[in-house]
């Protein structure tokens, strides 16, 4: 993953609302091709620097490079090469969302035959409603329209999965790694791990302004453990599980076996496959436990400080 060049940089990366300090030194790499999850929970600096991001709002300090250039300098560049979904979509028009994709799609210069019909379709959007009588899913699948339609380079994200029931958030997981197969990128922000752990490669989460924890989600579901519980047609030994790669802890009663798997669980699959199986659990492993286990131990102090000195 680390050969490819970032689309997204910052460096020491600072903004403050008056007294407020929203971001506190922010330093941050996403790797063209990746999806990128930006974890956070509400008020710490998500959607600030994601407008920073978009030259929506000024930093204070730091550096910034967007698909390489500064985005205070490459606008109609990055409005062309990026799809932002902003937190909220201003949607007050009479005029149905037909018109105002259009328009949109003219502003980023062009939007390929027949794609917003198509992702329209795919998110149960109707286009001839007026604007303002949308509900805040509808909002929502037209602001995701409008970011995935003219097929950027970069998809910024704000909260992408808000509104959206089950099987539309399905749908979308499925847009976003349409877009990574392709070798773009996408960058969302979330409030909670379980929604992005399935599609994300990397995660970061921003605490009280600062990046309080970096994970590649490979990494995590490798640390990640898992209780399995495996019943055979007989009785079985604890010593030839016990002994297994990533396999911990196991004990037997009769027939039932059960340890925990730390990372594959191939070894103990190809064991138990000697016998006869009857059954098998295992306990989906908790990654948001796990993720934000190492961020508190590693960003508490640094947190604490950030929230200090913007209070
Ligand atoms: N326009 C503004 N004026 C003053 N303070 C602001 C402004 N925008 C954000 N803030 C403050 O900056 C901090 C970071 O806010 P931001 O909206 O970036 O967080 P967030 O992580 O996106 O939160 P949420 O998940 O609630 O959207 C918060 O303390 C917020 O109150």
């Amino acid at each position: 993953m680390n050969a490819h060049p970032p689309v997204i940089t910052c460096r020491a990366l600072a903004k403050s609302y008056g007294r407020r300090r929203a971001l506190a030194g922010v330093d941050l790499d996403v790797p063209e091709g990746t999806v990128f999850g930006f974890l956070g929970p509400n008020g710490a600096g998500k959607t600030t620097a994601i407008r920073i991001l978009l030259d929506l709002v000024r930093r204070d300090s730091g550096e910034v490079a967007v698909l390489g250039a500064d985005p205070r300098s490459g606008g109609v560049r990055l409005r062309r090469d990026v799809g932002y979904l902003p937190g909220e979509l201003p949607l007050a028009a009479r005029r149905p969302a037909r018109d105002l994709l259009a328009f949109l799609g003219r502003l980023r210069g062009g939007v390929p035959r027949g794609e917003v019909e198509r992702l329209a379709e795919r998110l149960h959007l109707d286009l001839d409603r007026p604007l303002r009588g949308l509900s805040k899913g509808d909002r929502q699948k037209v602001g995701l329209v409008q970011a995935f339609m003219h097929r950027p380079r970069l998809l910024v994200l704000d909260e992408p999965t808000s509104g959206l029931d089950p099987l539309l958030r399905q749908e979308f997981l499925d847009m976003v790694r349409e877009v990574r197969a392709e070798g773009r990128t996408v960058f969302m922000s979330s409030h909670v791990l379980s929604e992005v752990q399935d599609v994300a490669d990397r995660a970061a989460v921003i605490r009280a302004g600062r990046i309080a924890a970096l994970e590649d989600m490979d990494d995590l579901r490798e640390r990640a453990l898992r209780r399995v519980t495996l019943t055979f047609a007989e009785p079985v030994g604890a010593a030839e599980f016990a002994a297994l790669e990533h396999v911990r802890d196991a004990a037997v009663d009769g027939a039932t076996l059960t340890c925990t798997v730390e990372g594959s669980p191939d070894a103990l699959v190809k064991q138990a496959a000697r016998h006869t199986v009857l059954g098998l659990t295992s306990e989906e492993p908790d990654l948001e436990e796990l993720f934000f286990t190492h961020y508190t131990e590693g960003g508490a102090a640094r947190g604490a400080e950030a929230g200090d000195a913007g209070a």
